[in-house]
């Protein structure tokens, strides 16, 4: 034993290590200090082994998953008090043989909470922080392929990601949020799948139609244009829907005007060929008519006799009538070309006012009366300002007709048109004169009503759907029972009209998807 103080064996051991060129690892320090000390050579710590060990040992309760991370712990710094008071405190978590299986994580917490002997199910992996973090990056590599359209949602993933990353996780507690988050993941990937379907459709439908978009480019960029809005975020199936029917009329519509068009230009192509047929033709019976007209001027100088003159006059009537004929038979035929042209000419412009109609949409819904989606914009921008300036509520409502495609299918698509005008008429007489009906897209509306709290909101809606059962739609002597499915929300402070149609949409849905013809508050 060195009777050198310990600060010195301190200071000679630092200036071998230096002057060795070893690592100044614990174990090189050690050596060196017991050399110097005179202090017998330790065995060294045998740290692979004893890991080896930490890694086979089972790992079924909470309290025998903290010792062995304290295990670990304790052999990373070759500490053998902690390595011992680890393996000591790790023989103490013994599984109860009559629970064993059962998968009871009652309190469940990892290790270091509370409620250590909890019994995880035989082979389960560990419930360790490593799992949770691995659960963890699943859930935030998932979330950009389910897009962040559904704010509850997100919501609840923010949540779940948080008490994930919690380093004393509570495993209770994610399970319950698991639950929950995965009931909304179902919806939310269903709608996910059935955006892109839509999307495809869409897509196919430009590319189906993009050869024939060649009469104007204006609607060929208003194609693009619609397909650019749809396709931006956010992504939702109303959206993509409502994109898509607007698409289809506008094609539609267009190819229609195109054969219009056409034709018309076909008939102004043919009124000036013959004018110009018809001009050539007055002008080459003119020169006959002259030549023949100076002829008879020199046989009537040169007659000497009546009888000479008899047959030159008889010529001169017959060519003057010949072309008196001809130049009636071309001012007709220009009269009737210049009513053509004038019938064409106000053809055009019908279809010009027509294609304005259609690009320029008017404040209301041809079919139903109620206002198209520009009025509803306007409508929207001023009660939302009312509710600003009066700090009155405002409900907001979107209804959806019940099974209206086989309505259609089996009744037509003009009875169709008709239940539709008859769902609005009915509206428009049930709900209070301040109240705001607009056709949201093909069977849909949107409700706005003034002054009104949520719980009003939804019984006004519930009356709608029971007038509508009493009123009954009659498709010629057929009675058909019309409902609908509707999500009410309330304009909450400083929420956008549109977000707050938003939530009625999703509140909507899942009406739909709870059975339909009922009302569900957002
Ligand atoms: N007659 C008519 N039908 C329309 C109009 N606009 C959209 N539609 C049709 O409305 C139908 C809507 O069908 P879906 O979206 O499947 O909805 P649904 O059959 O009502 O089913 P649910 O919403 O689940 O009750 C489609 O067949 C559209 O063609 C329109 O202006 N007139």
């Amino acid at each position: 034993m060195s009777d050198k103080k310990p600060f010195e064996i301190a200071r000679e051991t630092l200036k071998q290590l230096t002057a060795g060129k070893l690592l100044p690892t614990p174990l090189n320090y050690q050596k060196i200090y017991n050399e110097i000390a005179g202090i017998p050579q330790m065995p060294q710590f045998p740290m692979e082994t004893l890991r080896d060990i930490a890694q086979a040992l089972p790992t079924k309760t909470p309290g025998q998953q903290k010792q062995r991370g304290l295990l670990e712990y304790a052999i990373d710094r070759m500490n053998w008090d902690g390595v011992k008071a680890a393996l000591v405190a790790y023989g103490g978590f013994v599984p109860p043989p009559a629970e064993a299986g059962s998968g009871a994580a009652s309190p469940g917490t990892l290790p270091g909470g509370a409620g250590d002997t909890t019994l995880l199910s035989q082979g389960a992996p560990a419930l360790t922080p490593e799992f949770f973090k691995q659960v963890g990056r699943m859930i935030e590599f998932l979330q950009p392929a389910l897009g962040n359209d559904d704010a509850r949602f997100m919501e609840q993933t923010d949540t779940l990601l948080k008490a994930v990353k919690k380093p004393d996780v509570d495993a209770v507690q994610v399970k319950q949020l698991l639950v929950s988050y995965s009931d909304r993941l179902s919806f939310v990937a269903e709608d996910q799948a059935e955006i892109r379907k839509t999307l495809l459709k869409l897509l196919h439908l430009v590319f189906e139609n993009i050869g024939e978009l060649s009469i104007d480019n204006q609607w060929l960029s208003g194609q693009m244009d619609a397909l650019k809005a749809a396709s931006g975020p956010p992504l939702t199936l109303r959206r993509l829907d409502e994109v898509e029917r607007k698409l289809k009329d506008v094609i539609f519509k267009q190819k229609d005007a195109k054969g219009h068009a056409v034709q018309a230009q076909e008939d102004m192509r043919k009124m000036l060929a013959t004018f110009v047929e018809r001009l050539s033709q007055i002008t080459q019976s003119t020169g006959n008519f002259h030549a023949k007209l100076e002829e008879s001027a020199r046989l009537i100088e040169q007659a000497k006799t009546i009888t000479e003159i008899a047959p030159v006059l008889k010529e001169v009537v017959g060519a003057t009538r010949d072309m008196a004929y001809d130049s009636k038979v071309s001012r007709d035929e220009l009269v009737a070309m210049r009513e053509r042209a004038q019938a064409t000419e106000t053809e055009i412009a019908k279809l010009h006012q027509e294609l304005d109609r259609v690009s320029a949409q008017s404040r209301h819904d041809s079919l139903t009366g109620a206002l198209n989606r520009k009025g509803l914009d306007e409508a929207m921008e001023r009660e939302v300002s009312n509710v600003r300036r009066k700090e009155t509520p405002l409900c907001v409502s979107l209804l959806d007709i019940d099974n209206f495609k086989q309505l259609n299918d089996s009744l037509g698509h003009a009875v169709g048109d008709n239940a539709l005008a008859h769902l609005a008429t009915v509206a428009r007489e049930c709900m209070r004169p301040q109240d705001t009906l607009a056709r949201y897209g093909g069977e849909e509306f949107v409700i706005l009503m003034p002054d009104t709290a949520m719980e009003k909101g939804i019984e006004a809606m519930t009356r709608l759907q029971r007038e509508l059962t009493k009123r009954f739609f009659l498709a010629g002597e057929d009675k058909v029972l019309i409902t609908f499915s509707a999500g009410v929300a309330q304009l909450a402070t400083d929420e956008k009209g549109s977000d707050a149609i938003r939530r009625a949409d999703q509140s909507m849905y899942l009406a739909k998807r709870s059975g339909k013809n009922r009302v569900v508050g957002s």
